[in-house]
């Protein structure tokens, strides 16, 4: 126990129901080991329900029940472990290139008792996709800017399925700017959903993208081949 940490409020009942006392349990695992670990910030202790916890647990407004979730960049195992302590009818793989990271992450699965609901795998969004069903939903929280974003995720979401980027009060702006990348990466028209109004205050911004099109991600480029040198294909 940690005295940083405040205890649940009222409206945690809401959002995790019978599975309160998951939320707690992770709550102070992020208050104790994740912040002597470097996983979040010290600060953070004090405003983990507000900032961390509820903010993520909104976003299950979105997500069918029984879905498959990917998490890109889950850093601590932010929304992707709370998501699934909020919904346990989701599956949810955490995609974090960090090893320090995903060790905590693994930790936590264990600890929490999310062993057959989570697993962990380490590698960049773009490098794993071989290895990865595509998933239902897609969630990145604080991980890139929006084309970025849909450059790595799409690929990883299920024709139709949808990636739910959480992003702050400039989510109109980013679209904005990178519609057109999203476009041609596959994306129907970005639209940003407020969760959790009533609940939470702010609401949470989150921008859905829907997998309109599958488009083949890019091939990451070779060497280059110099003119007259590399090997040319003579007919
Ligand atoms: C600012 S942290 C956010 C962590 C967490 N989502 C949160 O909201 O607290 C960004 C995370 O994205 C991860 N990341 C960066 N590039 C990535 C990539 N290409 N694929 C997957 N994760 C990536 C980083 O290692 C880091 O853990």
């Amino acid at each position: 126990m940690t005295d940083e940490l405040p205890p649940p409020p009222p409206v945690a009942v809401d959002l995790f129901g019978d599975r309160l006392p998951l939320a707690v349990a992770y709550a102070e695992l992020l208050a104790t080991d994740g912040v002597v670990r470097g996983l979040i910030g010290p600060r953070e202790a004090p405003r983990i329900w507000d900032r961390h916890l509820l903010n993520c647990a909104t976003m299950t407004e979105l997500i069918p029940y029984g879905a498959s979730v990917i998490d890109v960049g889950s850093g601590a195992g932010l929304p992707g472990i709370v998501l699934s302590v909020a919904r346990p009818d989701l599956s949810v793989v955490l995609v974090e290139p960090l090893a320090r990271r995903t060790a905590f992450l693994a930790e936590v699965v264990t600890q929490l008792g999310l062993d057959d609901a989570v697993s962990v795998v380490r590698g960049r969004a773009e490098e794993v996709r071989g290895e990865l069903a595509p998933a239902d939903v897609v969630t990145a929280r604080a991980v890139a800017p929006l084309d970025r974003l849909a450059g790595w995720c799409l690929p990883l979401t299920a024709p139709g399925g949808r990636l739910l980027a959480l992003k702050g009060a400039s989510a109109s702006d980013e679209i904005a700017e990178h519609q057109t990348a999203i476009g041609r990466l596959g994306g129907a028209t970005a639209v940003v959903r407020q969760c959790g109004v009533g609940l939470v205050d702010p609401p949470t911004t989150v921008v859905e993208i829907i997998r309109e099109r599958v488009v083949e991600p890019a091939q990451p480029r070779t060497a280059s081949r110099g003119r007259g040198r590399g090997r040319t294909r003579r007919g």
